[in-house]
């Protein structure tokens, strides 16, 4: 059961970094066919409700999924070793739906052109290159599932989550959030669609953040309260506990 609960791991794991590189042409409008702003059937106003909807659906996934008293219930269905894949490959699920179901309002907000639309196109390469060295930083096979798996096959003691502060986590708590919203924000030509995304994805990870900092509080004590009164929450010297 090991050897099969390890290849359901590391096939999640590919799913996911699938999924990512998607991500990030979906909502970048580039190389495949279905992105932010193509493809759409509806009127702007249904649009937008569909659109709200299909982020929020990511949205409950994402936090109820990583609530502690969610993981409890999980485990008495799956093992423990694979809790983690389960979480990553349904990530995985809502992420397709919502590329698939998607609906563009190509209205432009703004369309940078020249010097401005270079700097714009570094910025959402950089943001992506934040997020994706954030996981590394922090563990990148632990966040992604392989890590427990691998201790479940090879039979040996997994060690508890401890706290870090690596590299980008010694200047924000958050970088790969950081990373996120600025790759959702920084788009040479903005639309409406585009716009509602960013807004609405910018809202969740404040709220994702609030939930995330009380379950490390609780899981990591003094550690982590020490942290989030030292270091800014997203941007360097901001939003230090108080
Ligand atoms: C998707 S990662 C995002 C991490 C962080 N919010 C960020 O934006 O860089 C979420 C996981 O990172 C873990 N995590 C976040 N900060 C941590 C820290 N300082 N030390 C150890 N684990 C951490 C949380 O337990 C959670 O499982």
């Amino acid at each position: 059961m090991g050897a099969i609960r390890l290849v359901f791991a590391v096939a999640s794991y590919l799913l996911f970094f699938v999924t990512f590189l998607y991500l990030a042409a979906f909502v970048g409008n580039l190389f495949v066919p279905k992105t932010i702003d193509a493809g759409g059937v509806l009127g702007p106003v249904p649009a937008a409700v569909v659109d709200v909807f299909l982020i929020s659906l990511f949205g409950l996934q994402h936090s109820v999924m990583a609530r502690s008293g969610f993981k409890r219930k999980l485990t008495q269905f799956v093992h423990p070793s694979i809790e983690r894949s389960v979480y990553v490959l349904a990530t995985v699920g809502v992420l397709w739906i919502m590329f698939a179901l998607w609906q563009p309002i190509p209205a432009v907000v703004w369309a940078a052109e020249g010097t401005a639309a270079v700097v714009l196109w570094a910025l959402f390469a950089i943001g992506w290159t934040i997020v994706f060295l954030s996981t590394w930083m922090l563990d990148h096979f632990e966040l992604f599932g392989l890590r427990q798996a691998w201790f479940g096959f090879t039979g040996k003691n997994d060690h508890a989550p401890k706290f870090r502060e690596p590299m980008f986590y010694r200047y924000v708590r958050h970088p790969l959030y950081f990373g996120m919203l600025m790759a959702f924000w920084a788009i040479p030509v903005m639309t409406v669609g585009h716009l509602l995304f960013a807004g609405v994805m910018s809202v969740y990870v404040l709220m994702a953040i609030r939930w995330e900092e009380r379950d490390l509080t609780h899981a990591l004590g003094e550690a982590y309260t020490d942290y989030r009164k030292r270091v800014g929450m997203i941007v360097p010297g901001i939003g230090k506990a108080r």
